[in-house]
C-alpha cells in the first residue's frame, strides 16, 4: 500500500492525507469500542489517471479497504476480549444467550437489514462527510439494498457504482440519476429468495459492508438484544408492506430507549473497616446513550464553547486551561450552572461552589442531553442536574484520584465523549507515575455512553482517569446541594419538570455504605458521622500530601 502523509487534521479524529503523489485519499476514521469504523476512497483525478504506478487505482482502494477491515476487526476483538475479561464476565455478570435463542438464518438477514437502516438513519451524515460524493452515494445505495433484502450479487450485477471506481468514468448528472433509478426499483423489489450477505463484488460495496458489520456488532452488543428483548422488526426497519400495528407503534425514541445498554451489578470486594464491602455499589453504565451524529454535533459544540473561553467570550470563572504542559497535568475545563473550586484559589476560597461568582448558564444543546437522561431512565427525576463540567483532555491528560465535592448531591453522571478511556475506582489508588493511578477496579467508558456515579462507587470508592491515550471529552453533570447554589442561580424550571418517558422501573435505594450480602464482620454496628457517611470524604481535589481528616495521605491534585 501506498505511504500515505497526514495532510490535515480536523476536531474529531477525522484526517485528511495525501499521499506520495499528491492525489488526495479521504480517510473517515470514527474509533470507539466495539465499534471501529473506517472508510477511504480515491478522488476522482487519480481514477481517472491512475497515477498511482503501484497499481489500479480500483483495486488499490480494495487493498486499503481491506487492511482497515483487517485492522478493525483485530481492534475490535481485543477489545471485546479486553473488556469481556474486565467487566462482563465473572459469575454474576454473565450475559449469554439462552439455549434456543441463537440466531437462526432470518435472524441474521434481519439483523443485517437493521443494521443498515441505522448506519442510514443515524450515521449517514457523519460516516460520509468527508468523502466524494459519488463513493459516498455508492456505498450509501448499497447500505439501502442490504436494508432492502438485495442480495450482494444482485447489486453487483446492478450496482451503477461501477461508473465511478469499477469503471473508471466519473459521474455526471445523467448517471447519478440512472443510478439512483436502479438503486429505486432495487430497492422496491425486495429480496428475492436470496440471501443477503454483506460480501460485495466491488471496493465501495465492501467498504459498506464493513460499516454494516460494525453496526451490526453495535446491535448485537446491545443487553436487550441478548435478553430477545429488543423487537426484531420495528417499524422502521421494515418495508412499508410488513410493517404490523404493533411495531409501527414503536416510536423512534422508544425503539433507542431500549437500545440503551444498562449495567448496574459492578462489584468489587474490598476490606473496609472490618467488613467485605462491595465498593462499586451504586455505579452503573449506560451506553448508546448518544448515537454517532449526536456525538459528532456535541463534540463540534464543545469545540465551539474552547473557542469562546480562550477568546474571553465566557465569564472569567467558566473556562480555564493548564498553565503549561506536561503528562500528567489537569486539562481544559468549562463550568457551567456554578463556579466550582478545585482547590483553594489565589482569593482564598475553599474548595466546593463559590456562592458569589458567577459562571455562564448550561447551554440549551446540554439541557437537551440532562432531559434525555432523565427521559430514557438514566438519572432519575429527583436528580435533574443544574450544573456541568465539560473536560477536555488532550492525550496525556488525566484526573487524578477524588471523590466529587459534597455540593453535589448523589447521583451524578459522565458523559463519554471522542474516545473511549479507562476510568478506576479503589478505595486506595496508587499514584504509579504522572498521571498514572493504579486502582482496585478499572472500566472502559465507551463513546456515548453515561456513567452514573452513586452510593458507594460514589463515596467509598475513589475514581480517577489515568493519562488518556487519546483526546476525550467529559461532560460531568451534577445537581447542586440546595443549599449550595450561587447566589444569582435562577433554576430552569422547564428542566426541572422532566420525566420518564416509559413505565419508572424504579431507582435502588442506597444506604450510605452498602455491605455484601456475603459480609463476614455482620455483626459490626456500623459507625456513621454526623453526614450519615462511614468515611470521612475528601473534596475533590486536595492539595498533594494532605491529610485527609481519615487520617489517610490523599494523593490528588489537578
Ligand atoms: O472524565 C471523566 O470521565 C471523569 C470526570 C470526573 O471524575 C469529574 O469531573 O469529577
Ligand atoms: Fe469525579
Amino acid at each position: 500500500m501506498a505511504e500515505f502523509r497526514a495532510r490535515g487534521n480536523n476536531h474529531y479524529g477525522r484526517r485528511v492525507y495525501a499521499n506520495n503523489n499528491e492525489a488526495e485519499m479521504a480517510t473517515l476514521e470514527w474509533e470507539g469500542r466495539p465499534r471501529v469504523w473506517k472508510a477511504h476512497a480515491l478522488n476522482e483525478d487519480e481514477t481517472r489517471n491512475g497515477t498511482d504506478p503501484e497499481s489500479r487505482p480500483e483495486s488499490k482502494l480494495q487493498q486499503n479497504v481491506v487492511a482497515v477491515s483487517k485492522e478493525s476487526s483485530k481492534q475490535y476483538d481485543a477489545q471485546e476480549t479486553r473488556s469481556k475479561q474486565a467487566v462482563y464476565e465473572g459469575p454474576q455478570n454473565q450475559q449469554t444467550v439462552p439455549e434456543g435463542l441463537q440466531n437462526k438464518e432470518e435472524d441474521v438477514e434481519d439483523d443485517l437489514r437493521r443494521a443498515a437502516v441505522l448506519v442510514l438513519d443515524r450515521a449517514s451524515s457523519f460516516l460520509f462527510t468527508d468523502l466524494c460524493e459519488s463513493c459516498s452515494a455508492s456505498i450509501k445505495h448499497r447500505l439501502i439494498s442490504i436494508a432492502s433484502g438485495i442480495s450482494a450479487a444482485e447489486w453487483s450485477l446492478n450496482d451503477a457504482s461501477q461508473l465511478h471506481h469499477g469503471g473508471g468514468k466519473s459521474l455526471n448528472d445523467e448517471a447519478v440519476e440512472e443510478r439512483d433509478r436502479k438503486v429505486e426499483v432495487m430497492a422496491r423489489q425486495g429480496r428475492k429468495n436470496q440471501r443477503i450477505g454483506v460480501v460485495t463484488a466491488d471496493a465501495n460495496g465492501s467498504t459498506a459492508s464493513n460499516i454494516i458489520k460494525s453496526a451490526l456488532r453495535s446491535i448485537r452488543d446491545a443487553p436487550a438484544y441478548r435478553t430477545r428483548s429488543m423487537p426484531r422488526q420495528a417499524g422502521l426497519l421494515r418495508r412499508p408492506d410488513q410493517v404490523s400495528s404493533e411495531s409501527a407503534n414503536i416510536s423512534l425514541d422508544q425503539q433507542r430507549i431500549l437500545e440503551v445498554g444498562r449495567k448496574k451489578d459492578f462489584c468489587f470486594l474490598d476490606r473496609v473497616n472490618g467488613q467485605n464491602v462491595n465498593i462499586l455499589e451504586g455505579l452503573e453504565l449506560h451506553t448508546n446513550v448518544l448515537n454517532i451524529e449526536e456525538q459528532k454535533e456535541l463534540v463540534d459544540y464543545v469545540y465551539e464553547l474552547q473557542e469562546l473561553g480562550r477568546n474571553q467570550k465566557l465569564r472569567r470563572r467558566t473556562y480555564s486551561e493548564p498553565r503549561k504542559w506536561m503528562r500528567g497535568k489537569g486539562r481544559v475545563t468549562i463550568q457551567f450552572g456554578c463556579c466550582y473550586n478545585y482547590a483553594v484559589d489565589k482569593d482564598g476560597n475553599p474548595p466546593g461552589i463559590i456562592r458569589q461568582e458567577e459562571v455562564d448558564e448550561i447551554p440549551p444543546k446540554f439541557c437537551t442531553i440532562i432531559k434525555r437522561m432523565v427521559e430514557w431512565q438514566v438519572l432519575p427525576p429527583s436528580c435533574i442536574p443544574d450544573s456541568c463540567i465539560v473536560n477536555i483532555y488532550d492525550v496525556g491528560d488525566c484526573i487524578p484520584p477524588h471523590i466529587d465535592h459534597h455540593d453535589f448531591v448523589r447521583p451524578f453522571c459522565t458523559l463519554s465523549l471522542l474516545s473511549e478511556c479507562n476510568i478506576t475506582f479503589g478505595t486506595n489508588l496508587k499514584i504509579a507515575g504522572p498521571g498514572e493511578f493504579i486502582g482496585s477496579f478499572t472500566l472502559p467508558l465507551p463513546i456515548g455512553s453515561v456513567l452514573i456515579l452513586n452510593g458507594n462507587g460514589a463515596d467509598v470508592a475513589k475514581h480517577a482517569v489515568p493519562a488518556v491515550p487519546r483526546r476525550r471529552i467529559s461532560i460531568t453533570f451534577r445537581k447542586m446541594d440546595p443549599t449550595k447554589v450561587p447566589v444569582s442561580f435562577r433554576p430552569d424550571r422547564e428542566l426541572l419538570s422532566s420525566r420518564p418517558l416509559l413505565p419508572s422501573t424504579g431507582y435502588p435505594k442506597l444506604s450510605p455504605l452498602n455491605a455484601s450480602s456475603n459480609s463476614v464482620d455482620d455483626s459490626h454496628v456500623q459507625n456513621l458521622d454526623s453526614d450519615g457517611y462511614k468515611f470521612s470524604l475528601e473534596s475533590d481535589f486536595p492539595a498533594l500530601g494532605r491529610k485527609a481528616p481519615n487520617g489517610r495521605l490523599t494523593n490528588s491534585r489537578v
